[in-house]
């Protein structure tokens, strides 16, 4: 256990080292407090869900290794849930994919999927005072086999995918209403070519038509926020996909959805961290994946590296947090699920609270100034300022285990319940 003494009085001094620069460690903290984080639930289960579990995961996306434990039921990962949550300071939120409906032993497709399969989350989430996400499910289903969904050729496949889409937004809906927070409903498609294709506008000329349908209806926004994801290539996508940055950047434009980047979702010499305030003066709200490519889009569980503290200094020094939506999106199955979203959690929480520790304003001055010598001095001494004697007494106030305390947990409750999953 980490010693009580040590984390109050390392705070102690911790406060009195910012304070010299101005900054108010408890400010930081309520600031931070403030943020709630979408956890992605499909880390729980490798993103196999409980439509089809036995079904193949398609869409270009892949997870890999064969750690034990894997959530086999809705009950299940909502245990998971609660253990992870347990472990994170804060309140967060729940992000679903569709494919995580409780269909009482009936199949349900995709194009009959209503709020009533999605009850169970609901009545948890009110228990637990957390919000939820959702996400339409347009992969790891044969009408998805061939690669194409909103952009499909056949009408009928499109208008299927169309109408899963619709009723997504109902349940984003209701969502919102039941829980009182607004939910984000984020649709990612994976069509496109492995090879050079002859007709690159059609399809997005398709996709753009699918999206007009489905967002058609009004929904209040108090309740229901519709957002689109784009991606430069995934697996079997190489050559072209429909749903680009470029594709979607001008449809939130020119519409109401928010647009989605996913930190793997861009060449690999591009970074979302400069993106944020390139696209912000043109739209109100972002959603952001943020995830780890380790070369290519790999969803690596998020390590407090350059560009995850990029990510959260670009939302923190602009004031951004009422304007990005922030999610989480990794799936690892080589390591105990539970302790992915926890680490993966805390340490975004972790880049925050660093971004939410910089004297930002007398920085800035050093910059309008041309002092260039003393900001990049400055940047690199702050990076190993105290900040974490500052997290650990955030973790030890919310009564979260402090440091790596938490692992205790984690190895308790995979003895006692992941190992019994056989
Ligand atoms: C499961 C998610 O919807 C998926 O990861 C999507 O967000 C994505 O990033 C695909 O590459
Ligand atoms: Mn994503």
């Amino acid at each position: 256990m980490f010693n009580e003494k040590y984390i109050e009085d390392s705070y102690k001094l911790a406060k009195d080292i910012y304070a010299e620069w101005g900054v108010d460690v408890e400010n930081a903290m309520d600031r931070l407090a403030k943020i709630s984080i979408s956890m992605h639930c499909w880390q729980g289960d490798d993103v196999k869900g409980f439509e089809n579990p036995e079904g193949e995961l398609t869409g270009g996306i892949q997870t890999t290794g064969n750690y034990p434990g894997r959530a086999r039921t809705a009950e299940e990962l909502r245990n998971d849930l609660d253990q992870a949550f347990s472990l994170i300071p804060g309140k967060h939120k729940l992000n679903l994919h569709a494919i995580y409906l409780e269909n009482e032993g009936e199949f349900v497709d995709r194009d009959e999927i209503e709020p009533k399969h999605f009850k169970n989350w609901v009545e948890w989430a009110k228990e637990k005072g957390i919000g939820l996400d959702f996400n339409p499910t347009l992969f790891s289903h044969e009408k998805a086999d061939d690669g194409f969904t909103l952009t499909h050729p056949d009408k009928e496949i499109r208008d299927f995918w169309i109408e899963h889409c619709k009723r997504s937004r109902k349940i984003g809906e209701y969502f919102g209403k039941e829980l009182g927070q607004t939910a984000v409903t984020n649709i990612w498609i994976p069509d496109g070519f492995k090879d050079n294709p002859v007709d690159r506008f059609g399809p997005r000329k398709r996709l753009k038509e699918a999206l007009d349908e489905i967002t058609a209806e009004k929904i209040d926004p108090k309740y229901n926020l519709d957002a689109v994801e784009s991606k430069l290539f995934g697996i079997g996508s190489e050559s072209y996909v429909a749903g680009s940055h470029e594709f979607y950047l001008g449809y939130a434009m020119q519409n109401d959805p928010i647009l989605c980047m996913d930190a793997g979702h861009y060449h690999p010499t591009e970074v979302v961290s400069n993106k944020i305030s390139a696209v912000m003066p043109f739209l109100d709200e972002i959603l952001l994946h943020v995830s780890r490519p380790v070369r290519w889009d790999s969803d690596h569980v998020i390590i407090l590296d350059d560009e995850l503290q990029a990510i959260a200094e670009e939302i923190v020094r602009p004031g951004f947090e009422d304007r990005v939506h922030i999610g989480l999106d990794f799936f690892d199955a080589s390591i105990n699920r539970v302790a992915a979203w926890v680490i993966g959690t805390r340490n975004m929480l972790k880049a925050l609270l660093k971004a939410m520790l910089e004297p930002t304003e007398k920085l800035k001055e050093m910059e309008l100034e041309g002092d260039y010598t003393s900001r990049l001095a400055l940047t690199e001494e702050f990076k190993t300022y105290p900040w974490q004697a500052v997290w650990n007494y955030y973790c030890y106030q919310n009564d979260i285990p402090v440091s790596n305390d938490y692992l205790d947990q984690i190895w308790k409750y995979e003895e006692k319940t992941l190992n019994n999953r056989v």
